[in-house]
């Protein structure tokens, strides 16, 4: 076999296990029935929001993260958008931001468009309510009351008491479930890690609650086949 074309099978046989994987993926969250969560292939609206997304995380992972599982078409397809900050932005602001972190490949650019059309932003602070209840207004507007509504704080740890606490009040959905995604530090201490966790208890149901570590998690997740 000539070079090039062991180079070729090569990425073909990468491109097949690419296949396989999404493949995988989407058949297991197909058949993911657990009692009171969305079945993936139903109709379920579900709104995304990104607080902190003139940040560095969101531009360098949560929206790549997201552009790349919609391209995929591994969120359901009835999902929208919206990334909050105090700074004074524009989508197509947040989307310049992004850009070098999203590997838009050929062929994908239709996709790609359409992702940021599904896109929002609303411009607000960590400590006011009323922030929070424009942003809970924009979000019923657009999208409806049924959606299941996903928060992710790609923020200091300095707000997320502030924050939690206004979207409790304020922007938990009115019709279908309310998530709430803390990315680590959870607290720099065991004191401090304590008083953070009492005071989602205060708020959310331990299920409502999810605490991320990309980093602990990521070469496993990367070598999924391989463990398989
Ligand atoms: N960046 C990364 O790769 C990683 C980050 N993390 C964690 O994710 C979280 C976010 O990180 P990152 O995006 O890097 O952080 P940033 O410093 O970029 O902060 C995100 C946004 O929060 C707002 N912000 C920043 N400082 C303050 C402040 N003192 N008070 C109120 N708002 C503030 C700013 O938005 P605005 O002014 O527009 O409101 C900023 O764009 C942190 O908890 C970090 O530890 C974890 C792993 C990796
Ligand atoms: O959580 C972390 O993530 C960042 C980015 O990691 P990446 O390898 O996924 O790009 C890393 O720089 C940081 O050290 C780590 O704590």
């Amino acid at each position: 076999m000539s070079s090039r074309s062991s180079h070729s099978s090569l990425a073909k046989s990468e491109s097949a296990g690419a296949e396989e994987m999404l493949s995988l993926l989407r058949q297991s969250l197909k058949s993911c029935k657990i009692p009171g969560e969305t079945n993936f292939e139903a109709s379920t609206p579900h709104v995304f929001v990104i607080l902190g997304a003139s940040g560095d995380l969101a531009k360098k992972k949560i929206y790549p993260t997201l552009w790349w599982l919609y391209r995929d078409r591994l969120v359901p397809e009835n999902t929208i958008f919206f990334g909050y900050a105090r700074s004074d932005l524009t989508v197509d602001q947040v989307r310049a931001k992004c850009e070098q972190y999203m590997k838009v490949k050929e062929g994908e650019e239709e996709r790609y468009q359409q992702f940021w059309t599904l896109n929002y932003y609303v411009k607000g602070s960590y400590d006011t309510r009323r922030d929070f209840e424009l942003l809970n207004q924009e979000m019923t507007k657009v999208g409806t009351e049924k959606a299941n509504r996903i928060f992710y704080l790609a923020l200091p740890p300095s707000v997320f008491e502030p924050v939690t606490s206004n979207v409790k009040k304020c922007c938990m959905s009115p019709g279908g479930w309310t998530r709430v995604i803390i990315e680590k530090p959870f607290g720099k201490d065991s004191d401090s890690s304590a008083k953070l966790s009492a005071h989602l208890a205060g708020l959310f149901k331990e299920e409502e609650i999810y605490r991320i570590d990309h980093y602990l998690g990521k070469e496993m997740v990367q070598n999924l086949m391989s463990l398989r």
